[in-house]
């Protein structure tokens, strides 16, 4: 998942501190690398490289970062390698000039990536699915030949991209002297939002990923990014949306809800929080469906994620809810992290149990998934030893059975616990005395109950029903080869540079 920024403003100031500090508050959906580039006096300026934002910025390069329009882009790798070059937004200098940053993934890309090569002599710099969408955007545009684009052909190259590119992508790009533009898929899978703050020159608009990001620099929530629909603020500031998918259906990812969001935004009109709320009190509805003796003395959440289902969790079943594990508050998510050894390594390093809240008692740890069931093992045998009598776990979300081609990193059906295990298997896997997930039915309504109106979800993680239709198991078959865990591991040994920022000057 990456998180992506667009800020227009009316006033002559330089957008690059507020596009920053959107970016900090989006941190949570990617922390590898982290990007801002902006256009003034008709020219881009760039900043990108690995990191996170607060590594990336320095004062130098926020004072290169001129310019009342821009774009920012935080990465969490889902197609291509890591590294510098795959950092974004991306550029294209034809036509006009592009910028683009992506959140999500193609899953055609390698058919468009062909035809760009052979077809519409373009050239990719870079194996990102992010270059192809960027890429196929640029073509549909120049193919119009306008010296000026107005608003239609703007929404027609966005038509044109809906036509070709399949997958997920939330997408901005930002066109020199001409404006900034933002779409996203005709299933919206990925959120995002626009918002809107009057200052002395007149309106400016903000797109991001997550609603946070509004908040955070003063901007008022206009709407969601309707699926399919594409926002377009002209060179002069004026706000142009339109439709541009022939059949539009929202079924946007369900794992925003569960993981990936932060519980303070809205999606789709969904409170993040109040769905996990929700999603705490189904699950206590479960538990004491199926097991109305219980003897849990203490319900305690695996921080950060599941603190909001385990409060009402604990609330619902009339138990003690305790803060049993601290976090680490310098240690980023550990879900999101590249590499098996990095993740488990960091799971340690991250939380560190309370004893007197274990010692003696039976434990119920609350997480908000159990995925590939690295967070899972090691919490239990950490509660274990300081001393709890019965260690149970309950998940907030149905097993992880299927991979995620959609933008989260789950390429490898193998490396998922629960895929081809019943849950009494995973329960023995991760070594609890008794596990308990939420029902997918439930999850679907704790999200639904947010907002009547999203008639569906992607729940391909967990139902392995891919919303696109294209996925099918030779697609899963290659993609699992290409980037499971040891296959990416080798291509870091292989190339260690993964290439170098081509494109705009981006000084060190
Ligand atoms: O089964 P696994 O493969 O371990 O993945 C699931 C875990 O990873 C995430 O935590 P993470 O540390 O990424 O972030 P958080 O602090 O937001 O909970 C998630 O909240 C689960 O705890
Ligand atoms: N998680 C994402 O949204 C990733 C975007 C894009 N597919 C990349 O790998 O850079
Ligand atoms: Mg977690």
């Amino acid at each position: 998942m990456c998180g992506l920024v667009g800020l227009v403003s009316r006033d002559n100031v330089n957008v690059a501190p507020e596009i920053y500090d959107a970016l900090t508050v989006l941190q949570h959906r990617g922390q590898d690398a982290a990007g801002i580039m902006t256009c003034s006096r008709g020219k881009f300026n760039q900043r990108k490289s690995e990191g996170l934002v607060r590594d990336v910025f320095r004062q130098q390069h926020m004072q290169r970062l001129e310019g009342s329009m821009g774009i920012g882009h935080v990465r969490y790798p889902t197609a291509g390698s890591s590294g510098p070059a795959l950092a974004q937004p991306f550029y294209v200098n034809s036509p006009y000039g592009i910028a683009l940053a992506h959140n999500g993934n193609l899953t055609n890309s390698a058919a468009l990536t062909r035809a760009l090569f052979e077809s519409e002599l373009r050239h990719l710099n870079t194996d990102s699915d992010s270059e192809v969408l960027l890429n196929i955007f640029a073509y549909e545009l120049q193919r119009l030949g306008k010296l000026k684009p107005q608003p239609s052909d703007i929404f027609a190259a966005v038509n044109s991209v809906h036509r070709r590119c399949r997958g997920a992508y939330a997408a901005v790009a930002m066109l020199v002297n001409h404006g900034m533009v933002a779409f996203r898929d005709p299933y919206g899978i990925r959120p995002l939002v626009i918002g809107y703050r009057d200052s002395p020159g007149g309106r400016d608009y903000l797109v991001a990923s997550e609603s946070v990001a509004l908040d955070v620099v003063g901007f008022t929530l206009i709407d969601d990014v309707a699926p399919g629909e594409a926002v377009f603020v002209d060179g002069d500031g004026v706000l142009h949306r339109q439709q541009c998918a022939e059949n539009p259906e929202l079924r946007p990812c369900i794992f925003e809800h569960v993981y990936f969001a932060r519980p303070d935004s809205m999606i789709d009109r969904i409170s993040v929080y109040k769905t996990r709320m929700r999603q705490g009190s189904a699950l206590a509805s479960k538990i004491q469906r199926e097991r109305p003796q219980h003897d849990i003395d203490v319900v305690i959440p695996i921080p950060d994620t599941s603190r909001t289902a385990g409060q009402s969790l604990a609330h619902d079943l009339g138990i003690k809810f305790r803060e049993g594990f601290i976090k680490n508050r310098y240690i980023g998510r550990t879900f999101i992290m590249p590499g098996q050894r990095q993740r488990r390594k960091s799971v340690r390093q991250k939380l560190n149990p309370i004893r007197l809240e274990f010692e003696g008692k039976n434990v119920m740890l609350v997480d908000d998934s159990i995925v590939r069931g690295t967070t899972s093992r090691e919490i239990i045998q950490m509660a274990r030893d300081a001393g709890a009598a019965r260690v149970y776990v309950a998940s907030a979300a149905p097993p992880v059975r299927y991979p995620n081609v959609y933008g989260i990193d789950m390429p490898s059906a193998a490396e998922l616990i629960a895929h081809g295990r019943t849950v009494d298997e995973v329960c023995a896997a991760i070594g609890a005395d008794w596990l308990v997930y939420q029902d997918l039915d439930d999850l679907v309504r704790c999200s639904q109950e947010g907002n009547s109106n999203v008639s569906g979800f992607d729940c391909s993680v967990f139902d392995g029903k891919y919303i696109t239709g294209d996925v099918d198991a030779g697609y899963l078959r290659d993609l699992d080869v290409a980037r499971n865990d040891e296959a990416r591991a080798q291509q870091d040994a292989n190339d260690p540079a993964h290439g170098a920022v081509v494109g705009i000057h981006n000084d060190r």
